[in-house]
């Protein structure tokens, strides 16, 4: 069995790459950073180091690697008896990876087994992006002839691997916490064999639980984490004041999660108490750089603040906290972080209803939209 997994980066390596070689697979990272491609061509093997408590380090071998900005011939070879593709890439970058996709689908026989795809990113439905943008690039005619050739699986992934240290070399350090959901419903009667994954019929529950906790969490804690002056994630969340502001944001997310799925309280408050524990790890070496990075994305409509909050105010519950962790995003004044420039820059030349309209994706009259403006003005006074 052969995976091809797109970007060789720290979730690529120290999660999907980790799970997919314990599941018997041969991988394949392909990517398009050449020094990270040529240093994985030239050692067949890396080390995940997992930290905290249970840990132990893991070895994955037998791995090969492919520039794909530069070897489209070698990446075809590579697609063209590949069982799985996966990718952890950011969803931004799957309109990039969907032209390789239809290539090695034009290329696979009609009676091949399907390929099965799996996008691993933080978002909701991340796969259907990248089906969508193949779907648009082959066109009305060819695609359903295409999309025969593969299978399109959602995921719903977890596991903290911040950026390492620049010695590490090709060795992650990653906590010993993960998870892989998967929809199973695309795959029929023959899911692919991932041991350390779960298949699930419904990967919504998941999905949002995921993204509306974890997530919505971990970059609120950065935000506030980044006004009260602190480097490390830890840090911030040992901030009472930290604290308080991000178990404020996720008891709203946590009463969206239990009206909406099969949830219990006590469910939801353990999951909620497990994560901040998660981020707690002080042998986790993670930055609220990392992870507040790109906050103009985390503000999107369908994403970690912006969506819950918008249902919950359809449905008349209170978001005061999580409206003030978008504030702190806003204020997350970072100059190496391109999103962070370009939120400054929006900031003072927008105005708060422009911003919500454009860059949050909240429609005129929704009842999330005064809320909204009041933060984005708080921010624009404050940056
Ligand atoms: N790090 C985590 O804790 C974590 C956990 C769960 C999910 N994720 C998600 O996984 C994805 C990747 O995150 P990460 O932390 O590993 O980031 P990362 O920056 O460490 O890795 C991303 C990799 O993608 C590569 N890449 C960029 N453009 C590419 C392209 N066009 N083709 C091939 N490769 C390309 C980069 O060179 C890099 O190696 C994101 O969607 C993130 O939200 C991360
Ligand atoms: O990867 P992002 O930028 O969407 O979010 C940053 C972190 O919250 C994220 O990488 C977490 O570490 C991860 O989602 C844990 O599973």
């Amino acid at each position: 069995m052969k995976a091809v997994h797109f970007g060789a980066g720290n979730i690529g390596r120290g999660f999907v790459g980790l799970l997919l070689h314990d599941a018997g697979y041969e991988v394949v990272f392909a990517d398009v950073n050449g020094a990270l491609i040529d240093e994985l061509a030239a050692s067949d093997r890396y080390t995940v180091h997992e930290v905290g408590v249970g840990a132990r380090d893991r070895v994955v071998d037998g791995c090969r690697a492919v520039n794909s900005a530069t070897d489209a011939a070698g990446l075809a070879r590579e697609l063209a008896d590949a069982d799985v593709v996966t990718t952890a890439v950011g969803p931004n970058v799957l309109k990039f990876i969907a032209p390789h996709v239809v290539e090695a689908l034009r290329a696979r026989g009609a009676d091949a087994p399907p390929l099965a795809v799996m996008a691993c990113e933080n978002a909701i439905n991340a796969t259907d992006l990248l089906r969508d943008e193949m779907a648009a690039l082959s066109g009305a005619d060819e695609w359903p002839r295409l999309a025969a050739r593969a299978v399109f699986a959602n995921t719903a992934v977890d596991r903290i691997v911040p950026a390492q240290a620049a010695d590490a070399g090709l060795d992650v350090t990653v906590e010993t916490f993960f998870e892989w959901a998967i929809e199973r419903s695309p795959f029929g009667d023959t899911p692919p064999v991932i041991a350390d994954a779960h298949f699930v019929d419904d990967l919504a529950p998941y999905i949002e639980r995921k993204l509306f906790t974890v997530n919505t969490g971990h970059a609120a804690t950065a935000y506030f984490g980044f006004l009260a002056g602190h480097t490390r994630i830890s840090d911030a969340l040992a901030d009472p004041v930290v604290e308080g502001a991000v178990e404020r944001a996720l008891g709203e997310t946590s009463a969206l999660i239990i009206a909406k799925h099969a949830f219990t309280e006590a469910e939801q408050t353990a999951y909620r108490f497990t994560i901040l524990e998660r981020f707690r790890n002080p042998d986790l070496p993670d930055t609220v750089e990392r992870v507040g990075r790109q906050p103009r994305r985390k503000l999107g409509r369908n994403e970690r603040f912006i969506g819950p909050a918008a249902e919950l105010a359809e449905r008349g519950r209170p978001v005061d906290g999580l409206l003030a962790a978008i504030t702190a995003a806003l204020r997350f004044d970072v100059p190496a972080d391109p999103e962070s420039v370009e939120l400054g820059h929006a900031l003072r030349t927008r105005g708060p209803v422009q911003i919500v309209h454009e860059v949050m994706g909240i429609a005129p009259g929704h009842p999330l939209e005064d809320g909204l403006v009041e933060a984005v003005a708080a921010a624009a006074s404050a940056r």
